[in-house]
């Protein structure tokens, strides 16, 4: 019986850096995909969609099928935990997410935080039959939001706003918001713990919304509740590696990469590799971060970021990826191009 091969994204996130980095991409899964839109057509909502095992999973496994990326990302989205914590989660056609907004912490907390993840069982329905389905070679990698992103989403109510009312949280009821943080960081304790059960390889948290704080507040909403949040997961006895993408970081990035106890850092577009590579430790993997625009326009222009990309972190644990999620517009000749130079050169 042969050894059981490691994917080599697992073996990038243990440490080691690979000749050709591993590469998958953020929304891999999704719109930009003809395949996706027919399979979304038959589904009543994009929730449905998403607690539909047979639909999810058939989701997940279509980039894989189509460009053999080395990881399969769960097909699920950041809101669900929201969704099953008891605050209604719609997604409007063309608007985004709608969340019941909350005004203090006594809203979110109406839920017992593992009753809420019980509530998101087929989510871990769709994560064990990918894996049963993936080769030894591709890493299945879960994900949930980090707690400010998602608290976000409940204090705001929607997306697609300018964050204020967030903010003005995190300077005038920072109380109130560590409260809200602290029920999001206990439920998602537990959806990830059984998403890691259900078979996920690996684990990454988006802080999709870490854009431009001020670092006084960077440290109350992102640092501290990422830490709270990896501490809570090593306790609760899980050992997959953790990805942490603080989109927006910028110069709080080293500081977050210190004392998060993430393994490793998603890195958005706007990182500089020579900042990354004199600041952050040398052993630690990054994850990056070609520009989703750029992966729309394609041309010499993309060839030659992607080479560089690969070129500046070749020293380094690296998984290739992008600087946030594919958009819908995407061309799959693009996405083809990409692996093709990442994996020939
Ligand atoms: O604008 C906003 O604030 C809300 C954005 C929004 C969310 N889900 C959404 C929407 C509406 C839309 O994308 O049109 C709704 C949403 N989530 C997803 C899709 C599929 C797609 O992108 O075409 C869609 C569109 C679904 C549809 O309309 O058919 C699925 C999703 N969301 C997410 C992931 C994880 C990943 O990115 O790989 C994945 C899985 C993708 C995969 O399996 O390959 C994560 C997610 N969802 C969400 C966010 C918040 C921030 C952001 O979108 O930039 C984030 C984190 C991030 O992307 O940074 C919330």
């Amino acid at each position: 019986m042969g050894q059981a091969s490691t994917p080599k994204l697992i073996s990038v996130l243990g440490g080691e850096a690979a000749k050709v980095p591993p590469v998958w991409m953020m929304r891999q899964a999704g719109r930009h995909l003809p395949e996706y839109l027919e399979l979304r057509s038959r589904a009543k909502d994009f929730l449905d969609f998403c607690y539909t095992p047979s639909m999810a999973t058939e989701a997940t496994l279509q980039p894989v099928r189509r460009y053999g990326m080395d990881a399969a990302i769960l097909f699920a989205d950041i809101l669900l935990i929201l969704d099953a914590m008891g605050l209604g989660v719609e997604f409007e056609k063309g608007v985004g997410p709608l969340v019941q907004q909350i005004d203090s912490a006594a809203d979110l907390g109406k839920v017992r935080a593992k009753k809420a993840a019980d509530r998101l069982a087929p989510v871990y329905e769709t994560v064990s039959r990918v894996k049963a389905e993936l080769s030894a070679e591709t890493a299945l990698i879960g994900f949930a939001g980090s707690p400010w992103t998602v608290s976000l989403y409940a204090i705001e109510g929607r997306g697609k706003t300018d964050k204020s009312l967030a903010w003005r949280w995190a300077h005038g009821r920072p109380d109130e918001l560590a409260a809200v943080m602290d029920h999001v960081i206990e439920a998602t304790a537990h959806y990830l713990l059984k998403q890691v059960e259900a078979g996920a390889d690996a684990l990454m948290l988006f802080d999709s919304w870490a854009e431009g704080l001020p670092n006084n507040i960077f440290r109350e909403v992102i640092i501290a509740p990422t830490k709270k949040l990896v501490t809570r997961l090593r306790e609760m006895g899980v050992t997959v590696p953790i990805i942490g993408f603080p989109r927006g970081a910028a110069a709080m990035l080293p500081e977050y990469a210190r004392e998060t106890g993430v393994t490793a850092i998603g890195l958005d577009t706007a990182a500089v590799p020579s900042f990354v590579n004199a600041e952050i430790v040398a052993g630690m993997p990054v994850q990056g971060h070609l520009d989703p625009l750029l992966l729309i326009e394609g041309g010499s222009r993309m060839d030659a970021r992607v080479r560089e990309l690969v070129e500046a972190y070749s020293g380094r644990p690296h998984i290739f990826n992008l600087g946030h999620g594919i958009r819908p517009e995407t061309p799959i000749g693009n996405v083809e191009r990409v692996l093709k130079i990442i994996r020939e050169g």
